[in-house]
């Protein structure tokens, strides 16, 4: 028995599906941490609870949540509910663990971070950008949301495989939007209750197919067709015999790796789970930028905007692990086989660690030191985000250009967090160009 004292406080809710219906509830409310605040008033930074089907042991302590990323797969194991792992597939560097997950860490950092893969991510991104701007109107409102996802995913898919924007690459936005449609309803796949179920379905906007099961297949297929294109892309490689040469993609880097472990299928996939920041992260950093820069014009010179949208947008709310023995830390236990939440959210917009924690400030960053353990946008630790430079150059791109070119006036939207953080309205804005009247 574990001694009583240790175990965090808290409640495992009903049987079987636990507290999930209120994380959800709260999850799709503007402020998700709710949640969190709640529990945090009642039993402490650090509580018991049970969400998507397991028990689970909550941090929203920024120390106890930096052991949790700073320890070994000894300790704790990637832990996701099962629709999010399904859909990555098992081979995802985000849920592999020990020596082959690091090798494919270290291969993978060391081309992002690379000198000649940012000399070409910034040419890419000036000419996209360039590319997209000219295009804006200033009789029809812009969608920001739209117009970031479409740049920072071609310049993520060159990256990647050497695709240039084309047909193949029109091609890959929709099957890649397909996948994506289908991992914003999964995770409501396993709870109960048909009318909750639907009600929340129906919020999820941009998916017209109600019945799950079709959305279940739309985006296995469109899995198995990206599948596909990366696959005849090694083949092309292995055909040109272009394996062992100086590398200009990722795909060819991870093939070059005389590791027999790096099989086909292993790239082919973490190929495809490597563009969901493409689309998804990037572009919603970006997109949530302007959204606060358009409430704060003044801030637009500061670069720390991006730093201060991190903490505020908390575009990855946590991490999630599994405990592979029983766990003390700071007094608390966490069991062996629970899970461990570490939900950087509440830590982002904590009032111990950032006055006036909902209020964007970016010159708050011009004294403060980032590398804080309750500062974590980008995990930490041996999984700590190896694309994190190249968000933060994407984004200072895409803003330079558009705070030089353009003046413009945001039409009122909101931030919806779940199941991943976008905008409802996907930030439409007026543009002006500069320098014209
Ligand atoms: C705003 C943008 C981004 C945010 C907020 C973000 C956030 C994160 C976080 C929190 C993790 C840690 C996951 C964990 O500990 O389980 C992570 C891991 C990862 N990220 Fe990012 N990311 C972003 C952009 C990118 C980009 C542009 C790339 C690739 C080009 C990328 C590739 C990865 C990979 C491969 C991992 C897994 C590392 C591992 O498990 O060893 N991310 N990211």
């Amino acid at each position: 028995m574990y001694k009583k004292t240790l175990l965090p406080l808290g409640a495992l809710g009903w049987p079987f599906i636990g507290e999930t219906i209120d994380f959800v509830s709260c999850a799709y409310s503007d402020r998700p941490e709710s949640f969190m605040d709640k529990r945090r008033r009642m039993y402490g930074k650090v509580f018991k609870s049970h969400i998507f089907g397991s028990p689970t042991i909550v941090s929203t302590d920024a120390e106890v949540s930096k052991f949790i990323l700073q320890s070994d797969a000894r300790l704790f194991v990637p832990s996701y509910p099962k629709s999010l792992t399904e859909l990555m597939g098992k081979s995802s560097i985000l849920l592999i663990n020990g020596s082959l997950q690091r090798r494919i860490h270290g291969l993978i950092g060391a081309f992002l971070k690379s000198p000649h893969l940012k000399a070409q991510i910034t040419g890419d991104m000036q000419s996209y950008v360039q590319e997209s701007m000219e295009k804006w109107r200033e009789d029809h409102p812009i969608f920001i949301q739209d117009e970031t996802k479409n740049i920072a995913f071609q310049v993520l898919v060159k990256a990647l495989i050497s695709l240039d924007p084309g047909e193949e690459m029109e091609l890959l936005k929709k099957q890649f939007q397909e996948f994506i449609a289908g991992l914003m309803s999964l995770p409501l796949k396993n709870i109960p209750g048909s009318q909750l179920y639907r009600s929340l379905q129906a919020k999820i906007k941009n998916i017209q197919v109600v019945n799950n099961k079709e959305i279940y297949f739309g985006f296995h297929q469109a899995k198995k067709k990206m599948v596909k294109l990366v696959q005849k892309i090694i083949q092309s490689k292995r055909d040109h015999g272009m394996i062992s040469m100086v590398p200009k993609d990722l795909v060819q880097v991870l093939l070059n790796d005389a590791s027999e472990h790096l099989t086909d299928d292993l790239i082919a996939d973490n190929m495809i789970d490597m563009m969901i920041p493409g689309e998804d992260s990037v572009p919603v950093l970006m997109t949530l930028a302007v959204k606060y820069l358009s409430d704060c014009p003044p801030a637009l010179h500061q670069l720390t905007v991006i730093t201060e949208t991190l903490r505020m947008g908390n575009i990855i709310i946590g991490v999630m692990r599994k405990a592979m023995k029983d766990i003390e830390i700071k007094g608390y236990l966490i069991p062996k086989g629970w899970c461990a939440f570490a939900y950087f959210r509440s830590v982002h917009l904590d009032e111990n660690n950032y006055e006036w924690p909902y209020q964007f400030n970016p010159w708050r960053w011009q004294d403060k030191d980032m590398s804080k353990s309750s500062f974590t946008p980008f995990g930490g630790g041996q999984r700590l985000c190896p694309g994190l430079d190249l968000a933060r150059l994407e984004a200072s791109i895409f803003l330079h250009h558009f705070v030089t070119q353009f003046r413009w006036v945001a039409e009122d939207d909101t931030v919806v967090n779940f199941p991943t953080v976008r905008m409802k309205r996907r930030m439409p804005i007026w543009v002006k160009r500069r320098g014209e009247n």
